[in-house]
């Protein structure tokens, strides 16, 4: 029971009070001496960790818990960290006074994310949680072959999440994998298309400037071929109605130096999307240098199949007519694309390119000769480049495609001994193909078959 005899005196508190005010300076002196004290004796580093050790200490007692999400976990990367730094870039307050900035290569938007030591406040049901980040440097001991034992720093980055620790429950089994589900949705909306190409590793430049506005190709194919990425870009809702994967298929062929590599590059910048090289492996057979069916489908079934959706592969080959109709087959290629000799229309292309001119008196001179020879917009692009005077440039061009126009008509005329009959004229006609290309060896080709005709009619004739 409580009585008032049970209260003490009023002197007495007072005595207390003069006691107790006297032990507390007496206590600061205490305390002022022993900081004193261990500034003078005990390092800086020490005093630090004893610091954090009685923090954690107090800690104890305070009412927040703390999730330290560390960036990776051994080896592997830590998912909700990476989901946690998606997330925390949709919340970046005013309160915010540093951002950490960055683009990956053909990335269309910047990614911006708080930089260490910056709070983000989140509110989530009613619960307020605050988000940091934390950088720690580790001490790693390597060993060195040549200076022996070094030491290096590594960074280690952590998300600090603390909130009140009455909502451990209600974070881990509501908040987190609401931050998942969120940075799975914005990753969703950033997601772009690859474009993977199977040209030869060195062929394609991922960084080539060239665009569908610098590609000499021939036009109504050029406009099919951005109606058809644009058809394809949009219809992603379609293709998960219809039950198809989201990918799309170019074949792309014609003879060397016309452009393919280009195309690619143009494809590339038009979407503004990724472009990944991956070469063909095991897909030729060293004996016949063909290409082997099963390697071929083993690499674009597997290449389709590796990583999901929304990709676009592009084949590129000299040869279509060496490759097995399985592989060119809808599905997998579905769109097959000639990137033919130049043309007249190209040419005027490549003449804007390189000299900036859209006439000149020798266009029409220009235009006949490449109608007669088979010239591949590499090699006119390489005459054109010769000289940033229009003139000079344009005369050696000329010059160039005579000078073929010559050839032509030499691989078109093979020499036959007019006594000569079947085989040796065949014989004959094969080793001129051999200085000849493109529409040349085509021309000996038809040559070959017209003597064939000529022989039988002439066979006739006798009869
Ligand atoms: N159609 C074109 N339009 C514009 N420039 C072209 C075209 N074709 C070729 N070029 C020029 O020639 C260079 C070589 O062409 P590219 O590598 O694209 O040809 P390719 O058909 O891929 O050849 P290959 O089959 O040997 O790989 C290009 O960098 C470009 O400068």
């Amino acid at each position: 029971m409580f009585s008032l005899s049970s209260m003490p005196s009023t002197s007495s508190v007072l005595s207390t009070y003069t006691t107790f005010a006297a032990s507390a300076m007496l206590v600061r002196t205490i305390l002022n001496e022993v900081q004193t004290i261990t500034n003078q004796f005990i390092p800086q580093k020490l005093q630090d960790i004893l610091s954090s050790k009685l923090e954690g200490l107090f800690g104890n007692f305070s009412d927040q818990l703390t999730l330290i999400i560390e960036q990776s976990e051994g080896f592997s990367v830590n998912e909700i960290y990476q989901a946690a730094e998606l997330y925390l870039s949709t919340r970046i307050t005013p309160s915010i006074q540093q951002l950490r900035v960055s683009q990956a290569p053909r990335e269309k938007s910047l990614s911006v994310t708080i930089n260490e030591g910056q709070k983000v406040v989140d509110t989530f049901e009613g619960m307020q949680l605050t988000w940091e980040l934390v950088t720690t440097e580790n001490q790693k001991t390597s060993l060195d072959y040549d200076s022996g034992l070094y030491a290096s720093e590594t960074a280690h980055k952590s998300f600090h999440l603390s909130f009140s620790k009455l909502f451990k429950d209600k974070v881990l089994n509501k908040y987190l994998p609401y931050v998942a589900e969120r940075s799975k949705a914005i990753k969703e909306t950033k997601k772009a298309i690859k474009l993977y190409s199977l040209a030869a590793a060195d062929a394609i430049n991922l960084d080539h400037p060239s665009t569908f506005d610098t590609l000499a190709m021939d036009p109504v194919l050029k406009q099919a071929l951005i109606d058809d990425l644009d058809r394809f870009v949009k219809r992603r809702e379609f293709y998960s109605r219809v039950g198809k994967a989201w990918k799309r298929g170019y074949l792309l062929y014609g003879p060397p130096g016309t452009g393919k590599s280009s195309l690619i590059a143009a494809m590339a910048n038009y979407l503004n999307i990724e472009l990944e090289n991956r070469q063909c492996g095991g897909g030729h057979d060293e004996n016949n240098s063909q290409v082997t069916l099963s390697g071929l489908l083993n690499f674009v079934d597997g290449l389709w199949s590796s990583c999901g959706d929304e990709r676009i592969i592009v084949f590129t080959t000299n040869y279509k007519e060496r490759l097995d109709p399985a592989l060119l087959r809808p599905g997998r290629m579905d769109m097959h694309i000639h990137m033919s000799y130049l043309t007249p229309s190209g040419f005027k292309i490549l003449a804007f390119n390189y000299l900036k001119i859209k006439s000149h008196s020798m266009f029409d001179e220009i235009e006949e000769l490449i109608k007669e020879v088979e010239v591949t917009p590499a090699e006119v692009a390489e005459e054109l480049m010769k000289s940033e005077d229009a003139d000079v440039a344009l005369n050696g061009l000329v010059d160039f495609l005579l000078g073929k126009k010559e050839q032509t008509m030499k691989c078109e005329e093979p020499k036959v001994d007019e006594g000569t009959q079947g085989n040796e004229e065949e014989n004959e006609s094969l080793k001129n193909e051999e200085d000849c290309t493109g529409q040349k060896r085509k021309n000996v080709n038809k040559k070959k078959k017209n003597k064939k005709l000529k022989s039988f009619s002439h066979l006739l004739r006798l009869m």
